[in-house]
């Protein structure tokens, strides 16, 4: 089946644009014609980054090696009496994985389906005890997935759950219950791995952490679900294709990302709202708040940068932030995440009860049309308030249609980043308050952070 039949993601700019309904103060031509020089240069930079193999998001999705070992490993469990599989991981180590599992599985897969999906990416105590005292060892696989394999969080987690499993099962069984995804070389998991060898998958020592979703970090635990992981790179290399092309307007990942260059420097609006009409979608914006946070907030010089990306759901949010979206600061870009088709839809059943008339306009109708008109009715009245806004349309949910969003918000982050003059793929804010950590739990060489404190 084609691309297009599968069904490519795609803008509507519309209510984005300049004196569409009543937004004042859109996007207007002149905006995008003063930026248009600077928009071309970045994509002679993007170009160049790409023949010379500095952009690993881009490469990773065409590199077919990833796939086979991927698809080796989870042919490593198949069959085998697994109950659970738990990623250990947090940042890019997990949202994307989160982000997968939700977009593409139900809600309520774990109520009813073998093996259970989790994602532990955090130390809060009480969570993780409990969840040690909810799950069968014997039954659990174990994702360890952190690109320096350094961060204190996932070893905390895996150091954990190895000497539990150690101790009931036998030191011979850490190969049946443990997979780890880390850099190729560096970091205690590899050193780990080489020791015990567990079977592991590489994360390329230029991808970043929130760039990682494609490659194994999202892969391994995609593919021990069962989902179609071809799919979803097939997908993100048919909007690698789209966005190839030079021209910033025609180019879906430079226009959104100008766009959203210009909502933010030039008109004031500094918050960007991403409201996921879709639950299964509502994890995706999680993963696109790490992505441009981390991408985009950064310091050069005296001059701070950085939109502060917020996340929404529809229609339950318009229940508690639309008032603030249409009648507080005006400061805000929103991107509607909107589904064309889901898989199943209900029926509004009539209201046969007098007492009931006034629901009448409800009868007949599909939850789904419902859902479909508030999100328009949300957007027209937010334009109409001047609030400049975007739809991002899937045409359904599928592994096709996720990966298409991922690379292209890759890219978009990418591009908006060298047309902040900001580095896209550092995060050097993270590192002090590790530092200081280090230093509070007595780790040696870091006794000098902890004097702040
Ligand atoms: O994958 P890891 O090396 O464990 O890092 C996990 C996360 O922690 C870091 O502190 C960064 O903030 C993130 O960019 C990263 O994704």
């Amino acid at each position: 089946m084609t691309g297009t039949a599968k069904g490519m993601i795609g803008f509507d700019w519309a209510y984005c644009r300049a004196l569409a309904v009543g937004v004042q103060d859109g996007i207007a031509d002149e905006d995008v014609e003063r930026w248009l020089p600077e928009a071309r240069k970045v994509h002679e930079r993007i170009l160049k980054e790409r023949e010379s193999g500095l952009l690993a998001f881009w490469d990773i999705i065409e590199d077919e090696k990833v796939e086979e070992r991927v698809l080796e490993i989870a042919e490593h469990f198949k069959g085998r009496l697994v109950d659970n599989i738990v990623v250990l991981g947090i940042g890019g180590s997990a949202l994307g994985a989160q982000a997968l599992f939700d977009a593409l599985v139900s809600p309520f897969y774990n109520l009813t389906t073998r093996p259970r999906f989790f994602v532990l990416d955090n130390i809060d105590p009480l969570t993780f005890s409990q969840f040690l005292d909810m799950v069968d060892l014997g039954r659990t696989v174990f994702v360890v997935i952190s690109k320096s394999g350094t961060t204190a969080e996932t070893l905390s987690q895996f150091l954990i759950v190895k000497e539990r499993v150690v101790s009931l099962l036998g030191r011979e069984a850490l190969k049946k219950h443990f997979v780890v995804v880390t850099d190729p070389d560096k970091g205690v998991l590899r050193s780990w791995v080489r020791e015990s060898g567990v079977l592991s998958c590489d994360i390329p020592p230029g991808l970043g952490g929130r760039f990682s979703v494609l490659s194994a970090v999202g892969l391994v635990p995609a593919a021990l679900l069962g989902l179609d992981i071809r799919e979803l790179r097939e997908g993100a290399r048919a909007m690698a294709a789209l966005c190839e092309t030079a021209s910033v307007i025609e180019n879906p990942a430079y226009c959104n990302g100008l766009y959203h260059v210009i909502a933010d420097l030039d008109k004031g609006k500094n918050i960007h709202v991403y409201w996921a009409y879709s639950d299964s979608l509502y994890s995706f914006a999680d993963w696109l708040r790490q992505l441009i946070a981390e991408s985009l907030g950064k310091k050069v010089g005296e001059k701070l940068y950085g939109p502060t990306p917020v996340k929404a759901r529809g229609v339950t949010d318009q229940h508690s932030q639309l008032q603030l979206y249409r009648e507080g600061p005006n400061n805000k870009i929103i991107t509607f995440i909107g589904v064309k088709s889901w898989p199943a839809d209900v029926d509004i059943p009539p209201a046969e009860e007098e007492s009931l008339a006034d629901a009448g306009y409800l009868g007949g109708k599909k939850m789904g049309e419902l859902f479909h008109a508030e999100q328009r009715a949300t957007a027209w009245a937010l334009a109409e308030a001047g609030r400049p806004n975007i739809t991002l349309w899937f045409p359904q949910v599928t592994p096709y249609t996720i990966g298409q969003a991922f690379f292209l918000y890759e890219l978009q982050t990418v591009f908006m980043g060298y047309l902040y003059g900001v580095n896209p793929f550092d995060q050097p804010g993270v590192e002090l308050s590790k530092k200081m950590t280090y230093g509070l739990m007595g780790r040696k060489g870091f006794e000098e952070f902890v004097r702040y404190l």
